[in-house]
């Protein structure tokens, strides 16, 4: 049996316990490996050595030499690109197209571009003449922070680590990672490959577990972690930062959302069908970007609803290396159940069922699978659960509209303000509906089209904090001013 071992100062540990949990397969739910859960040891021998690195080698690293071991591990990671994406393909189900196009691409991008960013940065500088006729110079210097700790969900369990480990590192930090319970795979691989690279000992740290009165909240409140950087739920997000309240830490959110898509009559029908499909259903519903409200013009609702129908109904449920799957299963059994409460709640509140709301019929070998159907509903009120509540599964919501003044008040009455997207060939009004919506993100004629030098992160319940480019050396680096009369 395969075991996923923690990974600390350097070394692949087990947990003093004893204490292990099961990593399955949600295709098939069968049984990968075994996790060791870390305890309170682990974490704090996790920190510790985190700690010691920020004064040892790393330490003492210039820019350009740090740059060179990320630009090293990036390689790395393509190098063993094969083993990354069946690692996180075992892990979550999701289609081999999707993983090895997105997620683990973007493993090794995200060094990349840190890497690039950090080489160029700059620090403002000011000089002025002193009350007694001497000059001062004021100028900045970006510090690491120190000890940051990494929690990261399950959805795009790579990407979603490597995009708060790059920057940590290409800053200076040092990082003790609590990926998901449900997904520990491609976070030890990567111990592997920081040691192949020759990373100093105790940059990167990895600790295994669950959040409450387990490793994630033993990290969260753990006195020598400098910062927090979480992807995952808006709950959760509430209890780091309750948790980093105590010591004053800072933190960077990225929560969840309940996006809307908008979709003017006059937008190019095609490309309008075809983006929403991939925000609604890509990833089986789990992006925290994806799509969950669409609002179409009234007078190509029917039109368009027929046609995300139809799409909907092409996306076959499988295995992730048949060629013909275009959608895996949801993560755990756990999260198939919360999606099928949602899609009988829909039915309970009136919903019409355009297509979809169950679980798809599959071959015996995949019948413990965690599958559900891609789901369409129309003629719900705003009200509905399943239009505020986010579920993060492939489905969604699709309601008509007349004006544009009616939209843009309906996308914005939601507590989530992450991601919209609108599609319409007007430009003027693309771009004065963009300025008003109250999001991060927000895509015109496009969906999740990523240029990682731009501000990434959600406003309102939708997180706090921007990541990407210069923007992530915000949280983390401290920036120092320092004064000299001269
Ligand atoms: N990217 C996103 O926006 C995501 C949203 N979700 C949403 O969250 C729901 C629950 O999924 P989960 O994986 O349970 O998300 P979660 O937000 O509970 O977990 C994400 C990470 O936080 C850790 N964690 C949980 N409680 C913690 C605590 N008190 N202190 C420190 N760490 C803690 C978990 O172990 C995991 O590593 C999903 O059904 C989905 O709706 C889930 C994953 C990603
Ligand atoms: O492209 C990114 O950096 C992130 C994409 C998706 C998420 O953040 C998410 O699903 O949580």
């Amino acid at each position: 049996m395969k075991e996923f071992l923690n990974f600390i100062n350097g070394e692949f540990v087990k947990s003093a316990s004893g204490k292990t949990f099961e990593d399955r397969n949600p295709v098939d739910h069968s049984v990968i490996g075994l996790v060791h859960e870390a305890g309170k040891p682990e974490v704090d021998a996790a920190v510790a050595a985190a700690k010691a690195a920020l004064k040892g080698d790393w330490g003492r690293l210039s820019v350009v030499e740090r740059c060179k071991l990320l630009d090293a591990l990036a390689l790395e990671i393509n190098r063993r690109f094969d083993d990354f994406l069946q690692a996180e393909i075992a892990d979550t189900g999701k289609p081999h197209a999707l993983a090895s196009h997105v997620d683990i691409p973007r493993g090794a991008a995200n060094f990349q571009v840190f890497t690039d960013t950090i080489k160029s940065m700059s620090t403002e500088s000011f000089q002025m003449r002193t009350p007694d006729g001497k000059n001062a110079l004021s100028y900045g210097v970006r510090v690491p922070r120190g000890v940051i700790a990494v929690i990261c969900p399950w959805n795009l369990p790579l990407l979603l680590m490597t995009w708060k480990v790059g920057p940590a590192l290409a800053c200076g930090n040092t990082v003790v990672v609590k990926p998901s319970e449900e997904t520990p795979a491609t976070a030890t691989l990567l111990g592997e490959v920081m040691n192949t690279v020759g990373m100093p000992k105790g940059v990167y740290n990895v600790v295994h577990g669950f959040g409450p009165n387990s490793a994630g909240e033993f990290l969260t409140t753990h006195p020598d972690v400098n910062g927090i950087t979480f992807t995952g739920e808006t709950r959760t997000g509430t209890a780091i930062m309750k948790a980093a309240a105590d010591g004053i830490r800072p933190v960077s959110l990225e929560l969840g959302g309940k996006n809307a898509a908008i979709v003017f009559a006059d937008c190019d029908f095609q490309v309008a069908v075809d983006t929403v499909t991939r925000s609604c259903f890509e990833n089986a519903g789990q992006v925290c970007l994806g799509t969950e409200r669409v609002y179409v013009e009234r007078p190509i609702f029917d039109k368009f609803v027929a046609a995300l129908k139809a799409k909907a109904e092409t996306m076959k449920p499988g295995l992730p290396f048949d060629k013909d799957t275009k959608i895996g299963p949801v993560i755990s059994k756990e999260h198939q159940e919360k999606v099928l409460s949602y899609y009988d709640k829909a039915r309970e509140e009136g919903a019409t069922v355009v297509t979809g709301g169950g679980v798809p019929a599959m071959p015996d070998a995949l019948k413990d699978g965690c599958w559900v159907q891609p789901t369409i509903w129309t003629g719900l009120p705003e009200t509905a659960a399943v239009v505020t509540e986010e579920i993060f599964g492939p489905c969604c919501h699709i309601s008509p509209f007349d004006a544009e003044d009616e939209v843009l008040a309906k996308v914005n009455a939601n507590r989530y303000g992450l991601a919209t997207s609108i599609y319409t060939q007007d430009i003027g009004r693309a771009n004065r509906m963009a300025q008003q919506i109250e999001v991060g993100l927000c895509w015109i004629n496009s969906w999740f089209l990523r240029d990682l030098r731009t501000p990434f992160g959600g406003s309102k319940q939708s997180g706090i904090g921007r990541e990407g480019g210069v923007h992530s050396f915000e949280f983390y680096t401290e920036l120092r001013n320092v004064m000299v009369k001269f």
